[in-house]
């Protein structure tokens, strides 16, 4: 069976779902996006239909379409595109799944259902064994964001159980802040990749050896990002701090202003000039444009960093 012997690294955008005013998907924006992470931030790896692109407020047809449109994309001019399958019912996870790889996704990553949670660590891992199963060639991805799904089980207690169950198993997509739990799991299964979710300290994942990350703000942020790992690598420590810094004054600001997940959304548009439209209800932004100015003349601040 082909199993891709590739490893994922580097810098991974969380994708927004493009939508129209009405709400509905909006897949003639896709080219453009992809256009726009390589040439403009330099990004070539996406993570779609994740928590950044409201995976879990679509519909199982609306992540299909929306698969095929980004690998569509992004062939030839990307080099990985993981799909996000969690969902709350393990069949359309499992559904999704077999998708994903029928249409040449290169890996899939899913979160477990936390409305209904596992009820036992070795539950977690039987939920996660048969998602992917349904997917056998591709590699599988544990998508791990305790502050949203609730679920807390010890990432390296989990990773003791996966190695005989889930032979496509290939790493985990860490986004919690416990940076000594994240370095546990990078010291003691060097087999897998270990993808960092905390975008505001990504210079302490890298630290503790983070092989990648994966965020919502490498979306914008992506040639920025791009530069203070390239600085953490040649060893030039403090241009890495202070680029982290930077990124870090932007975030507090967006959370000073409690804004979150649907602002994200339109800082994207407002910063790209990609019409990615409104979030889907329940979420709602606030940013008016009278923010406009203030969010752009932030982000241009970045790059004189
Ligand atoms: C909760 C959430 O969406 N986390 C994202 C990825 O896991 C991050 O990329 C954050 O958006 C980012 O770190 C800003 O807090
Ligand atoms: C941020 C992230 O990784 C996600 O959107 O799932």
């Amino acid at each position: 069976m082909a199993f891709s012997e590739k490893n994922l690294k580097g810098l991974i955008a969380a994708t927004f779902t493009p939508m129209t005013s009405c709400g509905a998907i909006n897949l003639p924006v896709i080219q453009q996006y992809v256009d726009y992470l390589v040439q403009k931030q330099n990004v070539t790896n996406i993570f779609v239909n994740g928590t950044t692109g409201e995976g879990l407020s679509l519909s199982i047809q609306e992540r299909k379409s929306l698969t095929e449109e980004w690998v569509k994309h992004a062939r030839g001019k990307m080099d990985n595109v993981i799909v996000h399958v969690g969902c709350p019912s393990i069949m359309d996870s499992k559904d999704l799944a077999a998708h994903a790889a029928s249409c040449g996704a290169d890996a899939i990553s899913a979160v477990c259902p936390s409305f209904v949670k596992p009820s036992s660590l070795d539950a977690l891992v039987l939920y996660l064994q048969e998602v992917a199963s349904a997917a056998p060639s591709l590699p599988f991805y544990y998508y791990h964001i305790p502050k949203l799904t609730g679920i807390t089980y010890q990432i390296n207690d989990l990773l003791g159980k996966v190695k005989q169950n889930i032979p496509s198993f290939r790493g985990v997509k860490f986004s919690d802040v416990n940076l000594m739990e994240f370095s546990l799991c990078v010291h003691a299964y060097k087999e897998y990749d270990f993808l960092y979710g905390v975008d505001e300290q990504l210079l302490g994942a890298l630290a503790f050896g983070a092989h990648g990350a994966v965020g919502s703000t490498y979306n914008y942020l992506g040639k920025i990002t791009g530069d203070l790992v390239k600085a953490f690598e040649d060893g030039n420590i403090q241009n890495a701090r202070n680029i982290q810094f930077c990124i870090q004054e932007f975030l507090i600001y967006v959370f000073d202003m409690g804004w979150g997940l649907p602002e994200f959304k339109d800082i994207m548009s407002l910063f790209s000039g990609i019409p990615l439209g409104p979030s889907r209800l329940p979420l709602v932004s606030s940013i008016r444009s009278d923010h406009h100015d203030a969010i752009k003349d932030r982000i241009k601040k970045m790059d004189s960093v």
